[in-house]
C-alpha cells in the first residue's frame, strides 16, 4: 500500500507543534526515542525526522512527499516548493536589526555595510529590491552576537518576541518577511500520494477550524434573543432551545476564537447569562 512520507522537523522549534496537528489528525505515530523514521499506525503515512534547513532538498530530489517546515527557509532555500496550507504556528518574521546606538534613516543607510544573515538569499532579493548592495557573512547560529564582536554592522534573522534583539543592544528596523509552519508538498508528488494528501488536507482544516474557534452556550429572556442572535452568527444560525423555566432560551453558537473576549462583553450586555464556553476538537464546514 502507498504510503504519504512526511518530513517533520526532528528536533526544535517546529517538532512538538507538527506532531500535535498530526495527532490531532487523529494519526498515531509510534516514536522511539532517537528514531529518524516512523509509520503512522492508522493512516497511510511514515514521518521522516530531519533537520528543518535540509527539508527543501529532500523535498525537491523526492526522498519526502510533503513536510512541515518553517515558511521562511522555504522562501531562503525552496521558492520552487509549493505551500499547500500555513498551519498557524511557529509565527515569527526574518528581520533586519542594527545596534541601538546606530542611527537608523532608511534601508540605505546599509549600502556597503556588513550583513550577518543565515538568510543570505532572502536578504540579498529584499536589498536588490530597494537597489541596495551589501557585504553577506553567513553565520549558522548566534547571529545576533555579530555586531558586539565586530563582525558586522547590521544582521538579519528570526524575530519572534524582540528578546534577543534587545538582550544584544540590537533594534529592529526592516520587517522582511512575516513566517508561519507550513505545510509543503514535492514538485515530485505521485498521483497516489497527492490523493492521500486530499484526504490529511481535509483534516487539517478541520482541526485548524477547530482551533479557531470556540463553542459557546448561553441563556437568555426571550425578549432579548433578537438581539443576542444578532451578536452571534453561528455556523449557519444559532441553535435557540427553550428552557424548562418560561420566557427563557439557550443560545448555542460557534465564534471566532480572535473575537472572542469582545463578543462575551458584547453578550452579557445584551442580557445573556451562564455563558459556557467550549473548545472545538475539530469543525467541517
Ligand atoms: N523564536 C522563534 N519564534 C517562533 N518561531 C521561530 C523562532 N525561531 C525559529 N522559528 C521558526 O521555527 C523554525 C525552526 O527553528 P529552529 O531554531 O528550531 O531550527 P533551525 O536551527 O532553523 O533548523 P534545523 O532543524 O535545520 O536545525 C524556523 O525556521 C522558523 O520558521
Ligand atoms: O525574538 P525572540 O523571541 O528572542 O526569538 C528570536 C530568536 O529565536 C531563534 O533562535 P533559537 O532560540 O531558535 O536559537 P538557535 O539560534 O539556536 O536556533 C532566532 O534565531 C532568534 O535568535
Ligand atoms: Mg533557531
Amino acid at each position: 500500500m502507498t504510503k504519504i512520507r512526511i518530513a517533520v522537523q526532528k528536533s526544535g522549534r517546529l517538532n512538538e507543534d507538527s506532531l500535535r496537528i498530526l495527532k490531532d489528525c487523529g494519526i498515531s505515530i509510534d516514536n522511539g526515542k532517537d528514531q529518524l523514521k516512523a509509520t503512522a499506525r492508522n493512516f497511510p503515512l511514515e514521518v521522516f525526522y530531519l533537520r528543518n534547513g535540509d527539508i527543501p532538498q529532500y523535498l525537491r530530489d523526492g526522498v519526502v512527499d510533503i513536510a512541515i517546515i518553517g515558511e521562511n527557509v522555504l522562501v531562503e532555500k525552496g521558492s520552487d516548493i509549493s505551500i499547500a496550507q500555513k498551519l498557524g504556528f511557529s509565527r515569527c518574521r526574518v528581520s533586519l536589526a542594527v545596534p541601538k546606538s546606530v542611527k537608523y534613516n532608511s534601508i540605505q543607510d546599509l549600502q556597503g555595510k556588513r550583513i550577518a544573515t543565515s538568510y543570505p538569499n532572502t536578504v540579498k532579493k529584499y536589498l536588490e529590491e530597494q537597489g541596495v548592495s551589501s557585504e553577506m557573512h553567513i553565520i549558522n547560529g548566534s547571529v545576533e552576537i555579530a555586531p558586539n564582536i565586530g563582525l558586522a554592522d547590521a544582521i538579519c534573522d528570526i524575530v519572534s518576541s524582540g528578546s534577543t534583539l534587545f538582550k544584544n543592544n540590537l533594534k529592529e528596523v526592516e520587517v522582511i518577511l512575516k513566517s508561519e509552519a507550513v505545510l509543503a508538498v514535492s514538485p515530485n508528488i505521485s498521483e497516489e500520494c497527492r490523493e492521500i494528501l486530499e484526504k490529511l488536507l481535509f483534516r487539517i482544516k478541520s482541526v485548524l477550524q477547530g482551533r479557531q474557534n470556540k463553542y459557546v452556550l448561553l441563556n437568555a429572556p426571550n425578549q432579548k434573543l433578537d438581539e443576542i442572535i444578532n451578536i452571534l452568527p453561528g455556523m449557519r444560525s444559532p441553535t435557540v432551545l427553550p428552557l424548562a423555566q418560561e420566557g427563557w432560551s439557550s443560545v448555542h453558537s460557534v465564534i471566532q476564537s480572535n473575537t472572542f473576549w469582545e463578543v462575551i462583553d458584547q453578550l452579557k450586555q445584551a442580557g445573556a447569562e451562564g455563558i459556557l464556553v467550549c473548545p472545538i476538537e475539530k469543525m467541517v464546514i
